[in-house]
């Protein structure tokens, strides 16, 4: 830690010991809970929101340090626990590319959480400041926001106590209840030193956006109308926002938007419903809105970072789901398309890749393997997949559940402005490219950016959601949660599709897997749960289930409860 060097040494050690008892006066007004263990785990911090005012002053701290370590670039905090019930919350820092925190901060999240008293709390951060070689003379520039959550206020005060024992370092910009990727993309139009990102602003984020869409559907629109589940949630209020900046280029019918009634939240709606559930809704199922045939719907989750569609299939009525797999399918081979049809010379030659986690449909691998679209597999979390793209000249990645992008490398981009169109075909396909790169998010995946990317390439291919979903058949596969003693005997490698401990477990699960015919399954401790998951897949939904079951015994018995 050390401060400026044009003030003498009194003044700094006076503002010093200020800040000191600013931040005690703040701690003392924010106890940590005694018997809680916090853990910055892949999504920050999440747990039930009363356990949480502690760990929000202390990230205020965090995110300051972090910020004042950088420069004074823009740091984003958010406040959700997304798809989680309602009464839950949590919070996480972005880094100021748009990406998530630094791993190597996360352990510092966890140390100042945990800390017992005011005195640890100050000793900690202290020695942080210290060892992380912080300027505390550095100006810092944060800018947060919360979802709907009834607790997100109180938490948020908690947040600011934090900054406010900086005093006038600290300038913040309070974005209000907005979703998880507006305030991504605003740290990262914010840090944007060259300007052409976009606005730093949710206005600024729709006309982007919705310039981008309109730009791509051009004579093809209006759309086919779409159904989107909002999961009463803070994608219903970002959804109004855009679809005012849109028009009536794509004709939205809103659902389960009721972002005020208590206890509705998530609650029998949202992506993370209709992935777990593989079914409707019951709000959807009784309004009948999707049995006319061809009528497609989407679902937000709570945070409105994620997304999955689903329609109903046309004679036998029964549930489809289109999940991040088949979205990233049908997005890869659609761009690698495009590229095709672009006929960039070899200077400019782009390759599109896919990255994947072990939860990935069997099947979705195997179609993009047989075409030759490269696919690397990554551990399960956001920021894995994010980095694992950046690699490719286009990286689509999604999660099976709904998280994903596509990221356009600053090479990509370069070559596609700089190349020499062939044709009026050649140079359409460059100009759509490019007005991809602006409709999808390029700091993180958003429900919102990403149901446009689909709406579009369903609109360029002319195909409905049946035409979609034939691309491959998903192998039948079941998720299950297994509650242990203690998850953190589980170790996983490879990408998490094996385990390294309990030593043995491995070899036991592979002599079950070959069994089953097309059987596979994979078992790793949660990084958000208290609780080992068991991932199976094979060529019936009987083998499957009988699959999971057969895993999840193994697993009881390598934690000891048989
Ligand atoms: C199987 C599964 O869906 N896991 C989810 C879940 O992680 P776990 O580490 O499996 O609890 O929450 C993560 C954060 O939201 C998400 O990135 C991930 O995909
Ligand atoms: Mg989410």
């Amino acid at each position: 830690m050390s401060f400026s060097p044009n003030k003498s040494p009194t003044k700094a050690a006076h503002e010093h010991a200020l800040l000191l008892n600013a931040i005690a006066a703040g701690a003392n007004e924010y106890p940590k809970p005694e018997h809680v263990n916090y853990t910055y785990g892949t999504a920050g911090f999440r747990t039930l929101a009363t356990k949480l005012p502690s760990v929000l002053f202390r990230v205020g701290l965090l995110a300051v340090l972090r910020s004042k370590r950088l420069e004074g670039a823009t740091i984003g905090v958010m406040v959700t626990a997304s798809h989680n019930p309602e009464p839950d919350n949590g919070v996480k820092l972005v880094d100021p590319s748009g990406e998530m925190l630094d791993p190597t901060w996360e352990a510092h999240a966890t140390a100042l959480s945990n800390c017992p008293s005011t005195e640890s709390l100050i000793s900690t951060f202290t020695t942080l400041a210290t060892h992380l070689r912080v300027d505390l003379s550095q100006p810092a520039n944060i800018v947060y926001a919360y979802d709907t959550r009834p607790s997100g206020p109180e938490l948020i005060k908690a947040l600011e106590r934090g900054f406010e024992s900086f005093g006038e370092s600290v300038k913040t910009n309070n974005l209000g209840v907005t979703t998880t990727p507006i305030l991504h993309y605003v740290v990262k139009a914010t840090n944007d030193k060259t300007g052409t990102y976009g606005e730093p602003t949710k206005k600024g984020y729709n006309e982007k956006m919705a310039k981008a869409f309109r730009t791509l559907i051009g004579n093809r629109g209006p759309l086919a109308p779409l159904y989107v589940d909002c999961a009463n949630g803070v994608g219903a209020l970002a959804l109004q926002d855009f679809t005012a900046t849109l028009g009536d280029v794509l004709p939205i019918n809103p659902l389960n938007t009721s972002t005020s009634t208590q206890g509705s939240l998530n609650h029998s709606c949202g992506a993370d419903f209709v992935k777990t559930k593989q079914a409707l809704p019951p709000s959807i199922q009784s309004s009948g809105v999707l049995s006319k045939a061809g009528t497609r719907a989407c679902s937000f989750d709570g945070d409105a970072d994620r997304i999955v569609y689903y329609y109903l299939h046309e004679s036998k009525g029964t549930f489809r789901l289109l999940d991040g797999d088949k979205i990233a399918v049908m997005v890869a081979m659609f761009l690698g398309d495009l590229i095709v049809k672009a006929k960039l010379d070899e200077e400019h030659k782009l390759e599109v890749g896919v990255v994947q986690t072990a939860y990935a449909n069997g099947s979705s691998t195997k179609y993009l393997t047989s075409r030759n679209i490269p696919v690397s597999c990554v551990p399960t979390g956001v920021k894995h997949l994010h980095h694992a793209a950046q690699r490719y000249d286009i990286g689509v990645y999604f999660e099976a559940n709904g998280h994903g992008t596509v990221l356009f490398s600053d090479q990509a981009i370069k070559a596609l402005k700089s190349a020499n169109p062939q044709s009026p075909d050649s140079a359409n396909a460059i100009k759509n490219l490019l007005a991809f790169s602006e409709l999808i998010n390029q700091a993180v995946g958003d429900a919102l950016s990403d149901m446009l990317l689909v709406e579009t390439v369903l609109a360029h291919r002319g195909w409905g959601a049946a035409e979609w979903d034939a691309g491959y058949e998903d192998l039948p596969n079941r998720l299950v949660k297994v509650e242990v003693p203690d998850r953190s005997i589980f170790v996983a490698t490879d990408a998490e599709r094996k385990l390294q401990h309990p030593q043995g477990l491995q070899d036991t699960i592979d002599e079950t897997v070959k069994k089953y015919d097309m059987g596979r399954s994979f078992v790793r401790p949660s990084g958000t749960e208290d609780c080992v998951r068991v991932y199976a897949e094979a060529k019936t939904a009987t083998e499957a289930e009988n699959l999971a079951v057969a895993v999840t015994d193994i697993v009881k018995f390598g934690s000891g409860q048989v």
